[in-house]
């Protein structure tokens, strides 16, 4: 089968000069990598290029189709580093969560029962029913980082790409989160690209750590392979944790 992510080569230029420099990188179907380093590495400029949000020379194909001519929008979820909130009326849970369901719809469409199912059931899996038709400001900041994701997960994606998506969040969130995406990876088949510095209970999730020195590739493996000195940047990294149940609610699709 087609890996879901083949990276050859890739290089980024920035204002400044070059962020990454000849990064490979593969991640195959129901696998989950972790992207490690020190601040300003080079990651979040990386997994952007790699999801097509930055020009970036070398080869990228997303399940074997080249970056430039990928149209399947929908296979791919993508949950930026810490989403700013916008400027005039908030959109509530709902909408945000809608937002997600774009790349599904016919252009102008509206929402369909289908598509309002999969929002109803990416909210309740996410834990924020009883919260769904509040403004996403009102949310704490653990609360709107599941909101972001459930927006990322109701297109049913089969890469879904993370930065940072527990930084900052409550321990409850990050527990929910954990454990709605092994439930994913484990019983979907869906790949994980995740940019972190705290692992938490993510940890038990991950295949395989990549870590990202001055835009290189330093250390590819095991997580408990990663050397101090490059985890002196996670001191979260920490130890296992159990987090695969299945969310209560049920599983998705
Ligand atoms: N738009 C930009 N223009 C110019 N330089 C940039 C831009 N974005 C990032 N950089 C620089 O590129 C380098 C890598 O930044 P990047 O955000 O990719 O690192 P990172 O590893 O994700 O860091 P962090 O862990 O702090 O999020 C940094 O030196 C940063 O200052």
């Amino acid at each position: 089968m087609t890996s879901p992510l083949t990276a050859r080569g890739v290089e980024v230029d920035l204002a400044g000069g070059p962020v990454v420099r000849g990064v490979d990188l593969t991640v195959g179907t129901g696998e989950f990598v972790t992207l490690l380093g020190a601040n300003g590495s080079g990651k979040s400029t990386l997994v952007r290029a790699l999801v097509g949000l930055i020009p970036a020379r070398g080869s990228i194909e997303l399940f074997g189709t080249p970056l430039a001519r990928f149209r399947d929008r929908w296979r791919l979820g993508y949950v930026p580093q810490r989403p700013g909130s916008s400027s005039g009326v908030p959109a509530t849970v709902r909408e945000v969560v809608t937002s997600g369901r774009l790349a599904h719809r016919p252009l102008l469409g509206f929402a369909s029962r289908s598509d309002r199912a999969a929002v109803d059931e990416a909210i309740s899996h996410v834990r924020l029913g009883a919260k769904a038709d509040q403004p996403i400001t009102e949310l704490s900041g653990g609360q709107q980082q599941r909101a972001y994701i459930a927006r990322a997960l109701v297109g049913d994606p089969q890469l879904l790409v993370m930065d940072e998506p527990t930084a900052g969040v409550d321990a409850e969130s990050a527990s929910v989160l954990a454990s709605l995406i092994g439930h994913l990876v484990d019983d979907h088949g869906m790949a994980v690209l995740m940019v972190a510095h705290e692992l938490g209970p993510m940890r038990a999730l991950v295949d395989r750590a990549v870590v990202i020195d001055a835009g290189r590739v330093s250390y590819e493996g095991p997580v408990d392979g990663v050397r101090h000195d490059h985890a002196h940047d996670h001191p979260h990294i920490g130890a296992p944790e159990r987090v695969r149940p299945v969310p209560e609610e049920g599983p998705l699709g």
